[in-house]
């Protein structure tokens, strides 16, 4: 069964302060990737924590397809404070919510997930010693291990030099695609959301403003109501829309 997730008029309070209201989505499914974007304190680091049941609030969040430990979130910030290793935490990663004894595929999936995102070779690092975007290619590998269903990453690449941040961006997108897994992720750069989104979502003042196929959304009228900014939209050699900025938006 395809994994689901829909949103049906969903907002968030801070004791009386809402922030975010009135997000209802099409229904999400497994092999898709949604990327939601919008501007500092829009909302989609609140969104994120409502899906994953942190924070309650009104309207439904409606998931199928799932078994009971399916959905994942890895948050904005992924500072530790803990004496494992990179391997120890994979391995309690993939261990949660399940059986505790090790066996084979546990540590398997471990190897995998430690070779797809390339950091093998800091297996045996403590956590307190990587650098910040090793650190989130750490929380991302907790996070992959676990075989989610539904994949709830904020902002998973915004410590990532260049290189790593399109490495991970394609690894996500075909795992998508190979384990029908519902992705959605929270990226500030719309180059990167252009390459790896089919559908993007866009938060502006606690509310969600657009809703389609990336390269429906994401467009110069976008840049300008939204991020204030004059650009336009031009295809790279390999034929992948990328946005060019000209400048602030003229008055
Ligand atoms: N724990 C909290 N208590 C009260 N207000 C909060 C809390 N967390 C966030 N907010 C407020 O909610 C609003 C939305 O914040 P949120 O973190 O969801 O934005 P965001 O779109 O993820 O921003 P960014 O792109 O800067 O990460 C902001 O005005 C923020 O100040």
């Amino acid at each position: 069964m395809v994994a689901t997730l829909q949103l049906n008029d969903v907002g968030v309070r801070y004791g009386r302060q809402e922030v975010l209201s009135g997000v209802t989505t099409p229904v999400m499914k497994g092999g898709e990737v949604t990327a939601v974007i919008g501007p500092n304190a829009a909302g989609k680091s609140s969104l994120f924590r409502r899906i994953a049941g942190l924070l309650a609030g009104p309207g439904e969040i409606a998931i199928g397809g799932v078994s009971s430990c399916g959905v994942c979130y890895m948050p904005q910030d992924t500072s530790v404070n803990t004496v494992l290793t990179v391997y120890e935490s994979v391995l309690l990663a993939r261990k949660q919510g399940g059986h505790h004894r090790v066996r084979d595929d546990d540590l398997e999936s471990v190897d995998e997930v430690l070779a797809d995102l390339r950091i093998e070779s800091i297996a045996f690092r403590g956590l307190c010693e990587l650098s910040g975007g090793q650190r989130q290619l750490v929380s991302l590998a907790q996070t992959l291990v676990r075989e989610p269903q539904i994949l709830l990453l904020d902002e998973p690449t915004s410590a990532l030099d260049l290189h790593r941040q399109v490495e991970v961006l394609s690894l996500i997108r075909s795992l998508s695609r190979k384990r029908q897994m519902c992705v959605v992720l929270a990226v500030h750069d719309l180059n990167q959301v252009l390459r790896v989104a089919d559908r993007v979502l866009v938060i502006d003042g606690g509310t969600m403003v657009r809703c389609g196929p990336a390269e429906a959304v994401i467009t110069p009228d976008l840049l300008r109501d939204i991020y204030k900014v004059d650009g336009r939209i031009e295809r790279c050699s390999r034929l992948c829309a990328q946005v060019i900025i000209d400048g602030p938006a003229a008055h």
